[in-house]
Parts: C-alpha cells; sequence; structure tokens
C-alpha cells in the first residue's frame, strides 16, 4: 500500500510559475537548499530527500516529472556505485522515471555511464544556473512526451508494431530484411551482427548515438536503421554534412535565420534542428567542426532549444541526435581539439563499424549483391564471379570501404566481357594506398590507458562482442576482459 505521509527527512515546496514536480535527492541539505530556491521559480512542485531510501515510498504516492539525484551518498564516497543501484531501483518502480544524475566534476565518466543505464542527462556540480534549469525543463518536456506515447499506446495497440523497432530481428534480419541484412545494410560478419544487435537495443530509447567508423562503412545507414527503428519512424530524418558547412553557414543552416539577419538572408529560414523537430537530427563530420562552433552546438543541445540568427527568443526542439565521424574523436579530446562535455552529450551510446577488410566473408556477399544489382541495371548478361576473382577482393585493403567496392564492382559489370568476372576484370582505384597494419589501433600516443583501451574496442569490435575470443586475442583472462570493459564503460 503507498504510504499518505512523505518521510520525515522530505520536504515540499509549492510555487508559481512554470509545470512539473520535481524530487531532488542528494545527502548535502545545502545543495537540497540552492537547488529548491533555484528550482521553484521553474516547476509547480520542488520535493526533496536527503536519504535516498526513502525515494520508494515516495514514488508510491507521487509521479515525478524528473528526479535529480546524486551520485555519491555516504560521506566521502566517490564510485558512483549507489547512484547507479538508486537509479535501478527507481526505473525498475517507474519505467518512465527521467532521472538527471548530479555529480562532481570528476565523477562525469560515471555519468555517462549512468547514461547508458537509463538516467536522461547529467548536472555537473558546480553547476551553471541557467543550464541546470534548461536541463530540468527538458527532463519534465520528455516525461511528457513519454507519457503522451505511452497513453497514445494505449489506445492505439498498432502504434508499437507499426512506428516502433522490429521485434523479430534478433539475430540481425530486421522485420523486412532478406537473409543476410539488417534493413539496408548488407553483412553477416559476427563483427556486424554485434552492430545489429546496438541498433536493436538502442533505437527503442531517445539516447543520442554517436556512429564511428573509416568512410564508406555505411554510418549512414546505421543512422536510418535506428531512425527507422524508433518511435519517432514516422517525423523526418533530417541528415547534415557538417564538414560541408563553411563556418559562417554554420549557425544559419542549424538554427536557421530570419529575413534581412545578414546579406543574402532574404527569407525566413528554418534550420536542421527545427527541421528535424519530433524526429531525429544526423550530424555527420562531428569531428571536424571547429571549436567556437562545437561550442554552439554543445549549447543547443544542452537546451534543447535554438535561436534562429537575427532573433533572440529562442525555440525548443525534440530532436534525437546521432552524430557520425571517421576522425579519432577520442584522441583529439585528449589533444584539446574535440570538446570532452560534447563528447559526452553525443555519444550516450556508441555504434563502431568495421572497416571492410575486417569484415571477411561479408566482401564477397556485398560482390555478389552489387554484381546483381549493376547487371541487372546495365541489362549486361554478367551473372556471377569465378573464384579467383572474389579471392582478389577478399585479399584488397579497401580503403574506401564498402563505397569503394560498389564502384568497383558496378565498373567491373560494365567492362567485363564474358558472363563470368575474372580477377583481371576487378580493377583497383588505390591499389597502392597504404594498407593500415592489421595491429594498428588507430591511435596515436603513448598513454597505456589509451592503448588499453583502444585494444579492448578493437578486439571487441572484431569479434563481434564475443567475449571468450576478443580475450584470447587479447592474451587475457575473460574475468580480466569484463574488468576493463568496466573500467572503460564500453
Ligand atoms: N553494409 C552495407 N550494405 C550495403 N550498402 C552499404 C553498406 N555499407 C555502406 N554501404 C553503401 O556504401 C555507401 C556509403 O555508405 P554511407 O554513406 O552510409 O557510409 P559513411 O560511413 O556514412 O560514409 P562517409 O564517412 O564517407 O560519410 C552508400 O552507397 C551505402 O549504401
Amino acid at each position: 500500500m503507498p504510504s499518505t505521509s512523505p518521510p520525515s527527512d522530505t520536504s515540499t515546496s509549492g510555487t508559481t510559475t512554470g509545470e512539473g514536480r520535481i524530487l531532488i535527492v542528494d545527502d548535502k541539505r545545502d545543495v537540497l537548499t540552492a537547488l529548491r530556491l533555484l528550482l521553484k521559480k521553474y516547476v509547480t512542485e520542488v520535493h526533496t530527500a536527503t536519504d535516498p531510501g526513502a525515494i520508494t515510498a515516495m514514488l508510491e504516492e507521487q509521479t515525478y516529472d524528473a528526479i535529480l539525484l546524486d551520485m555519491n551518498f555516504t560521506q566521502d564516497a566517490s564510485s558512483g556505485r549507489e547512484g547507479f543501484l538508486w537509479l535501478q531501483r527507481i526505473l525498475q518502480k517507474d519505467p518512465g522515471a527521467v532521472v538527471v544524475m548530479i555529480t562532481a566534476y570528476g565523477g562525469v565518466e560515471k555519468a555517462v555511464r549512468a547514461m547508458k543505464e537509463g538516467a536522461a542527462d547529467f548536472i555537473v556540480k558546480p553547476w551553471n544556473d541557467a543550464d541546470l534549469v534548461a536541463s530540468v525543463q527538458a527532463a519534465v518536456k520528455l516525461r511528457r512526451s513519454r507519457d503522451a506515447a505511452r497513453k497514445q499506446e494505449a489506445t492505439d495497440p498498432d502504434t508499437s508494431s507499426t512506428r516502433g523497432p522490429a521485434t523479430t530481428a534478433s539475430s540481425g534480419d530486421g522485420a523486412a530484411s532478406a537473409p543476410g541484412t539488417f534493413d539496408e545494410i548488407i553483412g553477416e560478419s559476427p563483427a556486424m551482427q554485434q552492430v545489429y544487435r546496438t541498433i536493436e537495443k538502442v533505437a527503442r530509447t531517445d539516447a543520442n548515438v554517436l556512429v564511428l567508423g573509416e568512410n564508406g562503412t555505411g554510418k549512414e545507414l546505421v543512422a536510418r536503421a535506428v531512425h527507422r527503428r524508433s518511435k519517432r519512424a514516422n517525423a523526418s530524418f533530417v541528415s547534415t554534412d557538417l564538414g560541408a558547412l563553411s563556418e559562417s553557414l554554420f549557425e544559419s543552416e542549424l538554427f536557421g535565420h530570419i529575413k534581412g539577419s545578414f546579406t543574402g538572408a532574404d527569407d525566413d529560414r528554418i534550420g536542421r534542428f527545427e527541421a528535424a523537430d519530433g524526429g531525429t537530427l544526423f550530424l555527420d563530420e562531428i569531428g571536424n567542426i571547429p571549436m567556437p562552433l562545437q561550442a554552439k552546438l554543445l549549447t543547443a543541445l544542452q537546451r534543447r532549444e535554438v535561436t534562429r540568427v537575427g532573433e533572440t527568443t529562442p525555440r525548443s526542439v525534440d530532436i534525437r541526435l546521432i552524430s557520425a565521424t571517421n576522425q579519432p574523436i577520442y584522441e583529439d579530446t585528449q589533444k584539446g581539439q574535440f570538446r570532452q562535455d560534447l563528447l559526452y552529450r553525443i555519444n550516450t551510446v556508441e555504434v563502431q563499424l568495421p572497416p571492410l577488410r575486417d569484415r571477411g566473408d561479408d566482401i564477397a556477399l556485398l560482390a555478389r549483391y552489387y554484381l546483381d544489382e549493376y547487371a541487372d541495371r546495365y541489362d549486361t548478361g554478367v551473372t556471377g564471379l569465378n573464384n579467383a576473382a572474389c579471392a582478389k577482393l577478399k585479399e584488397y585493403h579497401w580503403p574506401g570501404n564498402v563505397r569503394e567496392l560498389k564502384h568497383t564492382v558496378e565498373r567491373a559489370v560494365i567492362m567485363a566481357e564474358g558472363q563470368t568476372l575474372e580477377p583481371s576484370d576487378i580493377v583497383f582505384s588505390a591499389p597502392n594506398s597504404p594498407r593500415p597494419s592489421s595491429g594498428s589501433l588507430g591511435v596515436d600516443t603513448l598513454n597505456l590507458d589509451d592503448i588499453e583501451q583502444a585494444a579492448v574496442r578493437k578486439a571487441l569490435s572484431k569479434h563481434g562482442g564475443n567475449i571468450s575470443r576478443a580475450a584470447e586475442e587479447l592474451g587475457i583472462s575473460r574475468k580480466a576482459l569484463y574488468r576493463r570493459i568496466e573500467k572503460y564503460g564500453l
């Protein structure tokens, strides 16, 4: 039975302006007081508790639009373990809860891990008032839209099956996909199966996704698959290549502008953020944007609002963000070329796409697929490729990955003399480009932790997440590998 009186160490503030009922749980009374004073201007009710043990009873009595939860409760504790525990309990009790973690500056990595486990956001102490208020308001909004979506699903049972993630795609075969494919993505290597599993899991959530991989590995296809399987599938998917935007156009493209705000602004125009409202925004080449623009992007993401160039009033946007880069973004962060706080905002879940040369038989699978497609399109009568041609394709290092394979097969199908492709029909565009050594970790650092982290990532990606095989390749025990996965939050 729900208890009717609030636990003794909790307190409530009624207020006037904004909307929403929030709960703040922190063992430090001064933190609670400061937060209550600040937030009561923006939400209807602020409840506080110093003892996380009170959370369960409070959740039985009330539904909260947002819960601000400290990561550490016992004196001097810094592991964040209690934060994880209470986060889990809250989500068990109320799966729709929107939890914002509060952490000290040094605990940011743990807060990011908490986001992977279901927290909606995090706040770093000492906080910036405006950012904190924006984060709480966004959390309240998120709760409301989750509740509305749930109500909609309850009244329209078809909604979840037509718009939600495909539920029958557990082995990498999307609901409407041919064998060996997942939506439009072709490949059945262990590394790609791991990618499909991640897409399935993350699509259902609203978590920000960072897709990493060399050029032409299919990063945009992954972004589209996540969108298609998400509850935003019926809204727009807006793709923007940030690498192609000049600094001067960046703000107006992303945030929009009003007529006359600069030379050439002949009309009001909405930006990509607003165009993606309710749907998914895909920011490609995010690793290439200069520092000042990173700051602007971070502010928009933190506040979930954009201000059109030439205007002063911000507009709220509700987007799911998927970013992609082929840059070594972790290394760039260490070199000070990419903001760490922006990285933490965009990489809640990461999808690492393996280069084509590490995908084994997928090379032949893709080649046959494109062979059929182009033979059909150009009506050439080419029907297959012989073993030697297939071996030649598999031996090549594919610096341009799937995009390059596609063009190579297209050329071969057009130029072939016979019905079956032979090695001489296959001409590579960059046969002498340097072949990345298979041992290369793609990091340019001597920091042992970074090298270890890159090795663990690479082994997991190569073996499609298979712990035994990855541990064997790394030369460590399964247990030792689990410890490292935990250590690096992989
Ligand atoms: N696994 C795959 N199956 C089928 N087609 C693929 C696959 N991967 C990539 N492609 C094709 O290769 C081309 C490049 O894919 P995509 O644009 O998604 O790659 P990308 O990693 O985003 O590239 P870039 O880094 O250059 O932006 C597209 O034509 C896409 O359809």
